[in-house]
């Protein structure tokens, strides 16, 4: 019987915070057609003729305020996954990044060296978007087409909406929850409108209630990022038991002129004080683990445009990170696709 492995992906950090490690990074990361969707050479002028002229020691700054001693948060927190879920299942469990090192071929590679051919590979994202899920199966497929023609791989498919995930998502907000607060804001990773609409096989989708949110086009539904947010959010409230009016959504870190899906969490967090939240618990479920993007821009930017608009008291959920209850939910969808090989 081939012998089978799991890959955890998730998206990458700099090796370290000094400002040019950040800027191969963002150069890595930027440069991906599938996160600034322009053509080459306009892409090329926007991301190093002017994003990475400025943005990189902004953002080393922003990472030296997060890093640890065993390194960037999102990768440290990827190897505990790694660990706590290699002590779960009888198969190898390596991890990759989408960008930087340890690469997806470094991941594989490790598998390979361990006689493996079926790979079970993980994007770490609850809900599918161009510039997450789909580029790590494109570089995927793209890595193991040039080096690794003999292996199969088994993607697991994004799983916003599935019970197993619903139920440890709530259980972990709930129990996470101060005992006062105003609102209960879900704050999710923004993306350009446009890829929105290129991602949509349906080209239904008017990023609106009706043709969006409460879409019942399986095809839309399964490539809208935006319509998968929503579902995250109204599953994890109904099972809370939480009122819809309790709540927020948000879509932060946007980055240069584009139109992204709104509301903005940076307006979102300066306006609601004025409105009466004056006591936020606000939770970031685009992300498995806590990163630059959760523990610098909302745990401490947020906080300040928060307070700055007149809020009182501001409490960030942390994300399922390396919680017990999550590595079960893991385990559990890799087994669904280790046992998928037997059937191909
Ligand atoms: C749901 C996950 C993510 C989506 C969707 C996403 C889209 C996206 N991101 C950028 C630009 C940047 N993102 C940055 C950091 C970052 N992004 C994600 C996840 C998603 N990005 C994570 C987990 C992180 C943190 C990485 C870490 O090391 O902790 C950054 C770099 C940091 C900074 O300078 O702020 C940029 C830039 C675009 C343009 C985009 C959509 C197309
Ligand atoms: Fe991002
Ligand atoms: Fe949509």
């Amino acid at each position: 019987m081939n012998k089978k492995g799991i890959l955890l992906v998730n998206l990458g950090s700099p090796r370290s915070t000094a400002v040019n490690d950040v800027k191969e990074y963002l150069d890595e990361f930027l440069m991906d057609e599938r996160v600034i969707d322009y053509r080459w050479i306009f892409r090329a002028l926007l991301v190093r003729g002017i994003i990475l002229k400025t943005r990189p020691a902004k953002s080393a700054e922003a990472y030296k305020t997060v890093w640890t001693d065993e390194g960037s948060p999102l990768v440290v927190i990827t190897e505990k996954i790694q660990k706590k879920l290699q002590k779960l299942v009888d198969v190898p469990v390596e991890i990759g990044m989408r960008y930087a090192e340890p690469s997806i071929e470094t991941g594989i590679q490790k598998l390979v060296d361990q006689g493996i051919s079926e790979i079970v590979l993980f994007p770490l994202y609850p809900q599918y978007a161009m510039s997450t899920t789909e580029t790590v199966i494109e570089k995927a497929e793209e890595v193991r087409k040039k080096k690794f023609p003999k292996i199969k791989i088994n993607y697991i498919q994004p799983f916003y909406n599935r019970d197993i995930y619903i139920n440890c998502l709530a259980e972990s907000i709930q129990e996470k929850l101060p005992e006062n607060f105003d609102a209960l804001q879900f704050s999710y990773h923004g993306v350009p409108e446009r890829h929105i609409y290129k991602t949509d096989p349906s080209k239904t989708c008017k990023i609106d209630d009706a043709n969006c949110i409460n879409s019942q086009s399986d095809t839309h539904n399964a490539f809208c990022y935006r319509h998968q947010c929503y579902k995250t959010t109204e599953a994890v409230i109904a099972k809370m038991g939480l009122p819809k009016e309790k709540t927020i959504v948000s879509f932060q870190s946007r980055l240069g002129n584009d139109k992204w899906i709104e509301p903005y969490t940076d307006e979102t967090l300066e306006t609601i004080p004025a409105k009466g939240v004056k006591n936020l618990a606000i939770v970031c479920p685009a992300f498995v683990s806590d990163c630059l993007e959760t523990l610098e821009e909302i745990s401490v930017e947020g906080k300040e445009q928060f307070m700055h608009g007149g809020g009182e008291s501001f409490h960030y959920i942390p994300c399922l990170n390396d919680e017990d209850r999550w590595i079960e939910v893991v385990k559990t969808l890799c087994e669904e696709k280790l046992n998928d090989f037997y059937l191909v």
